[in-house]
């Protein structure tokens, strides 16, 4: 397939990661979403309830009365059924009288609900949910308190198994439709390139990384719907609060406190309790900084766990990400923790003054301990600093490399090259290097080039090269750094690669490219140009052939999903 240079990037992704009719659905839903509905507007819905909280029938033929015509409005309460889901865990409902599909988030197969339209597209309409009529197939009790509220985990109240069923069907449907190589055999038949998604062991407490932000404004939950907490409503709004925790969803603006987080580690979780306490007390010393104007110090705590590389005991690193660079504020914060937990092995300062949301610092302070944790990974030792990437399932990364190396095909005879693009840390690299000549690998961020030359040399190996650079504004040397690779992995961030990377690819003619995804959206859209293009711009003959889809469950309980797909050029 042809690119034509004048299409836009923009332009050319929203065109390929949706067919037509759903070209313009949007990654988020709009500001009033459910989670951020005022209270008043929950009432002016005055739906009509019993006495468990169930829409009574009278209020569904209310329902079905005002969606008679085919094509909803905007604003319109409609009921709906939830039939399947979609990528990133949107329900795909239809409208019960006429079958119109409506997109809507938190609707869950099988679900009978009511919904508020919010935007109506060509051939479908986005809605959200105001109301579960009966509960999905796969209903299960969701153990966290905080779970409807918070913008984490959504899917704690879908049984593990249909989770998994959703996600497996979501990678299969995103390379059959956007990478459009058409449907494969089934996943248990022998041609079959769809493999069946491997889950993951354990459901909670695998994320060896939480990040949380301050925030000025405690969000709470007042009856169904989120809203500011009664006492910051009718407090003088240059009062400040103190909130720390997790976004309400879609919201940058809306902090819901959170002292416990299942997804995370129990001592993680009592640091988390530990450094939410003091900063109530201390509330004026380490003013939280707000979103809105711009003020105040503390913008975010990111927690993360590893385990000593002697003793397999757990080490965790404190980061506080502040907006000013005064390290002296946070010392009697940093004495308090580190007196109580000796497994902190590392607090550091990232100090980021830009107005973004970005956590990275432009300079750091050690000010506790050493400036990294590390971690085991396939028998080796990581070191990881607070901007490198590092799988943040380490038990999953262990079954997640093991896929990678077997879709490498390896001839363990120490003669290929491999390229390792964007490699973070050089996980993916050296757990292969001993049964390779040599890898090169590649990386935007300059610590964790740093972590990946000091992982090399901490684990003896010498046939590892770590080159820092951006992949998304490659120049005519590229390439120039390395030999011809035998094969490449690819382990891009969410957006995927860049065109101009793909194109090098084709160029380069690789035996075999392992591509890694924690997007099958963007993966499937790179797969369809590395095996489907034809002259234009991407131009050249080569060509790949799909030959392995392989989705791992690294995420339970939310809807992300990482899988690695491999392709075999084509002689
Ligand atoms: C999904 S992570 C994979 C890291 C590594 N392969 C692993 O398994 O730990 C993606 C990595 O790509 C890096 N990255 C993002 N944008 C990049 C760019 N434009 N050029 C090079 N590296 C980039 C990130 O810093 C991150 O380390």
């Amino acid at each position: 397939m042809a690119v034509s240079s004048c299409l836009s990037r923009r332009c050319f992704y929203s065109l390929h990661l949706f067919p037509r009719r759903y070209s313009s659905l949007p990654s988020s839903l709009p500001s009033d979403s459910p989670r951020t509905f005022s209270t008043a507007a929950a009432l002016r819905l005055q739906i009509p309830r019993d006495s468990r909280g169930v829409c009574s029938s009278s209020t569904r033929s209310e329902y079905n009365r005002v969606s008679r015509s085919f094509f909803p409005k905007k604003g319109q309460d409609l009921e709906l059924e939830c039939e399947s889901l979609a990528y990133k865990g949107l329900g795909v409902c239809k409208v019960v009288e006429t079958g119109f599909v409506v997109f809507c988030e938190r609707a869950l197969p099988g679900e009978r609900l009511v919904a508020r339209i919010v935007k109506k597209r060509k051939g479908f309409a986005e809605a959200y949910k105001l109301k579960t009529l009966s509960v999905h197939n796969n209903a299960v009790m969701a153990p966290c308190k905080y779970f409807g509220e918070c913008g984490g985990c959504k899917a704690q109240n879908l049984a593990y198994e249909a989770q998994l069923q959703a996600k497996e069907q979501q990678v299969h449907d995103l390379v059959a439709r956007v990478g459009k190589f058409g449907r494969s055999a089934p996943v248990d038949h022998p041609d079959s390139y769809m493999m069946p998604i491997v889950p993951c062991l354990s459901q909670y407490h695998y994320r060896n990384k939480m990040e949380f932000s301050y925030g000025t404004k405690k969000w709470r939950r007042v009856g169904e719907y989120m809203t500011a907490s009664k006492e910051a409503e009718n407090v003088d709004p240059k009062v400040m609060e103190f909130a720390l925790g997790l976004h309400a969803p879609g919201r940058f603006d809306k902090v819901l406190p959170i002292d416990h987080c299942l997804l995370q580690h129990d001592i993680s979780n009592q640091v988390l309790a530990m450094i939410q306490e003091f900063g109530e007390k201390n509330v004026h010393q380490l003013p939280p900084y707000d979103v809105r104007t711009h003020e105040g110090f503390l913008k975010h705590l990111i927690i993360r766990s590893g385990r000593d590389c002697n003793t397999g005991e757990l080490q965790l690193m404190v980061n506080f990400v502040t907006k000013v660079d005064k390290p002296e504020l946070l010392q009697p914060l940093v004495d308090h923790i580190s007196a109580s937990f000796p497994q902190l092995v590392s607090i550091v300062n990232n100090v980021n003054t830009s107005i973004g949301p970005s956590s990275v610092g432009e300079k750091e302070h050690v000010l506790h301990g050493v400036g990294f944790i590390t971690e085991h990974l396939r028998g080796l030792v990581f070191e990881i600093s607070a901007n490198s990437f590092f799988q943040t399932n380490t038990d999953q990364a262990e079954v997640l490399y093991q896929c990678v190396e077997e879709q490498c095909k390896l001839k363990g005879d120490s003669s290929e090259i491999v390229l390792d693009l964007f490699c973070g840390t050089g996980s993916i690299g050296l757990s292969i290097a001993s049964r390779v000549k040599h890898v090169y690998g590649y990386e935007l961020v300059p610590e964790a080039v740093a972590d990946a030359r000091r992982n090399a040399e901490r684990n003896g190996i010498l046939n590892a090269t770590f080159i820092q650079g951006d992949l998304n504004k490659l120049t005519g040397d590229f390439g120039k750094d390395f030999p011809k690779p035998d094969i490449v992995i690819t382990d891009p961030n969410r957006p995927g690669m860049h065109l101009k990377l793909i194109s090098f690819l084709l160029k380069l003619k690789a035996r075999r490219i392992v591509y890694v995804s924690c997007n099958p959206a963007t993966c499937a859209r790179d797969l369809d140009l590395l095996c489907h293009s034809q002259g234009g711009e991407l131009g050249m003959e080569t060509r790949y052939q799909l030959v392995h889809v392989q989705p791992v469950d690294m995420f339970p309980q939310t809807f992300h999903i990482e899988c690695i797909c491999t392709l075999e050029l084509c002689t």
